[in-house]
């Protein structure tokens, strides 16, 4: 099927970049462009097969929603999709057989694999912290990619039966150890002249091993997009992450 989309979210930063790849793509058509004050059904009557949401964590729930409730694929940049958030959507989806959903944390193919690469490394060190770099107009934190790192780094040392990491703090001020997801202090940095930016450190008796990915340009994300809507529509269901969509090997 040849995808009609329809960006949510068209006039902001990655909104813009994804219309302007949907355009570029020689096997997809961009059929319309929707920003906060417009109405969904405009994608309907559009004849959208396909949504694109980069929108913002407050609307992206009722977009996806509107989205499997009219037959329509999608694929989701957007952060702030907890688990509770995922539960709902998959019953729903358990309702409308046929309809796909990416739910993509990172749509950078570098940020992908170095979440990857640290969900294996994590079973191997004593101590692992992550540190998230992003632009200071980042409206959430910690970013939505840290969170899955850190969960997916949370189960790997869980299963290796690791305990828990080094730490002799006793004092010291609120936030200084940065926020705990699951196991994992994740550190956020807004910083202008920033575009998103990871880094995993790991620590263990003796040495050190730093995971680090850049995305210096949005551009960076656009593949990620494009394979999503490539993909999704022949994977009815929730996909969580781009790397269900991709063969990373083990
Ligand atoms: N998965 C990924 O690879 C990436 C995800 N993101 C995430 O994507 C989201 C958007 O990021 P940015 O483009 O930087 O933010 P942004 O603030 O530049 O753009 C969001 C746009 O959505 C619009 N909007 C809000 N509610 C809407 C609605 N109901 N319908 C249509 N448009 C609506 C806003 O007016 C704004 O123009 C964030 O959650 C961000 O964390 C950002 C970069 C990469
Ligand atoms: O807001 C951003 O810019 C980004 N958001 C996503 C996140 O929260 O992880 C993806 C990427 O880091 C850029």
């Amino acid at each position: 099927m040849r995808p009609r989309v329809a960006v949510l979210g068209a006039t902001g930063r990655m909104g813009a970049e994804a219309v302007a790849a949907v355009e570029a793509a020689a096997d997809m058509d961009l059929v319309a462009r929707l920003g906060s004050k417009d109405s969904l059904e405009s994608v309907v009557d559009a004849g959208a097969t396909h949504v694109v949401d980069l929108t913002v964590p407050g609307s992206t729930e009722a977009n996806v929603r509107f989205a499997v409730e009219h037959g329509l694929h999608a694929v989701v940049g957007t952060t702030g999709w907890d688990e509770s958030r995922r539960g709902r959507l998959e019953d729903l989806l358990a309702r409308h057989t046929g309809v796909g959903v990416l739910i993509a944390p990172n749509f950078a193919l570098g940020s992908v694999l170095a979440t990857a690469f640290a969900a294996t490394a994590a079973r191997y060190f004593e101590s692992a912290e992550i540190i998230e770099l992003h632009h200071p107009d980042k409206a959430d934190a910690p970013s939505g990619t840290a969170a899955r790192t850190a969960e997916l780094m949370t189960r790997s040392r869980s299963e290796a039966g690791r305990e828990a990491m080094p730490d002799a703090t006793e004092s010291g001020l609120d936030g200084a150890r940065g926020a705990i997801v699951g196991d994992v202090p994740v550190h956020s940095v807004r910083l202008r002249g920033l575009v998103a930016h990871q880094e995993v450190l790991f620590g263990g008796p003796g040495e050190q091993l730093t995971i680090r990915h850049d995305s210096f340009d949005r551009a960076s994300f656009m593949p990620g997009v494009l394979l999503g809507l490539r993909t999704v529509a022949s994977r009815p269901g929730l996909a969580y992450g781009l790397d269900a969509y991709l063969d990373l090997g083990a």
